[in-house]
């Protein structure tokens, strides 16, 4: 298959777009590169420099790979802002980018592009859950606005997919984490955001000693600890899931999966796992809440596990630690 892989340059789409060039795929990665790196693009991996919202740019990559005798067969969409928190400040940036340009991507799929798509879409648009594990049918009520622009996505797919016939699997991903291994358990690529804004990333800085501490953003949530609650699941894992939704889109023309491990661990839960990988005290500070932020998400699965027949390799939290320690030690030169 000859896929474009938008936002590739990013954390998971560089680990999606690096698995289709090793399953003999071909995948041709579109990036703004606001938050991407070129030079972390996997061996094998085509880059066009392109904004998502340039509708007529899509429209003629789409044409000359037609006219090529080489037309796409479809588009996995990672582009976007991601975090939860910056959206709460501003929001007006999270719907233009997200929501308003993926509209572009579905104008020039429509003209002259394949009707196959795989979104990122994420735990977010759930909101704070009324049943946990969350199942694929729980009410969709976001409490951020990154989580409102992706659910704004997932509706107009909804009506593309009923009108016009476009193919899609939204993967609702939790809190992604980890790097990916090859073969011979070697790490070249990870999680490089600039800034940097996750839980784990940011737990590992203290660890090599480029922060002094990391902050715990609110202890008086409704969780055990009183430290939010989320779903860590591995680059890999998710990786995995995109190329068994593109094959399950040959006979389903509209699938919605959630992608998760199936079990929570709170903020104070993942230092201490990072303690123990890292033999570093990571000393902690108390902050308040961020805005926006749901007390407890974690996945349920089963829906992929049985339809797609997907398998979670990195089922402990330590695990997704390690490689999430090697890879941010490389980065660094430590
Ligand atoms: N990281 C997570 O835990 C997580 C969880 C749930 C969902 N997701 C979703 O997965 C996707 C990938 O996330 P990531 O962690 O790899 O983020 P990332 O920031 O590493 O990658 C996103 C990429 O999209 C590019 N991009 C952004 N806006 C663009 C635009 N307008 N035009 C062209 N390129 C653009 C960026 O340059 C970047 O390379 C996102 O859609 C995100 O919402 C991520
Ligand atoms: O320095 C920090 C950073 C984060 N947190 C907390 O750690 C948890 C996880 O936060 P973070 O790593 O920023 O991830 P989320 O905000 O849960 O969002 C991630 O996971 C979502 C799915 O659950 C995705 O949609 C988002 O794109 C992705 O950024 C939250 O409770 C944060 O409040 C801290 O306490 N201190």
């Amino acid at each position: 298959m000859k896929l474009l892989v938008t936002g590739g340059a990013g954390y998971i789409g560089g680990t999606v777009a690096g698995l289709l060039v090793d399953r003999g795929h071909q995948a041709v990665v579109f990036d703004n590169l606001s938050h991407g790196r070129q030079d972390l693009l996997p061996q094998g991996v085509e880059f066009i420099l392109g904004e998502l919202a340039d509708r007529s740019h899509l429209e003629r990559i789409f044409t000359e790979a037609k006219e090529q005798g080489s037309p796409f067969d479809g588009v996995l969409h990672f582009a976007a802002l991601i975090e939860a928190g910056e959206s709460m400040v501003k929001p007006e940036i999270y719907f233009r980018n997200n929501t308003a340009s993926t509209l572009s991507l579905f104008e020039a799929m429509l003209s002259s592009g394949p009707r196959k798509l795989v979104f990122s879409s994420t735990a977010a648009v759930y909101g704070e859950p009324e049943v946990v594990p969350i199942p694929e049918d729980a009410r969709l009520q976001p409490t951020n606005t990154y989580g409102e622009s992706k659910l704004l996505v997932e509706h107009m797919l909804r009506w593309m997919n009923q009108i016009h016939g476009l193919r899609y699997a939204s993967l609702r991903y939790f809190n992604v984490a980890g790097a990916p291994e090859s073969a011979d358990g070697g790490i070249t690529r990870g999680e490089a955001h600039e800034p940097e804004s996750h839980l784990i990333p940011l737990i590992l800085d203290v660890a090599l000693g480029r922060r002094q501490s990391i902050r715990i953003y609110g202890d008086d949530y409704p969780t055990p600890d009183g430290t939010c609650i989320r779903d860590y699941i591995h680059v890999s894992d998710l990786a995995d899931a995109h190329l068994l939704a593109l094959d399950a889109l040959e006979s389903s023309s509209r699938l919605i999966f959630n992608l998760g491990n199936g079990k929570g661990f709170s903020v104070k839960e993942v230092i201490e796992s990072a303690r123990r990988v890292t033999g570093h005290p990571i000393p902690a500070e108390l902050h308040p809440r961020r805005p926006g932020d749901p007390a407890f998400l974690v996945a349920g699965s089963e829906k992929a596990i049985k339809e797609l027949g997907w398998k979670p390799r990195y089922t402990q939290l330590d695990d997704i630690l390690r490689t999430a320690w090697a890879w941010h030690q490389q980065r660094y030169n430590k």
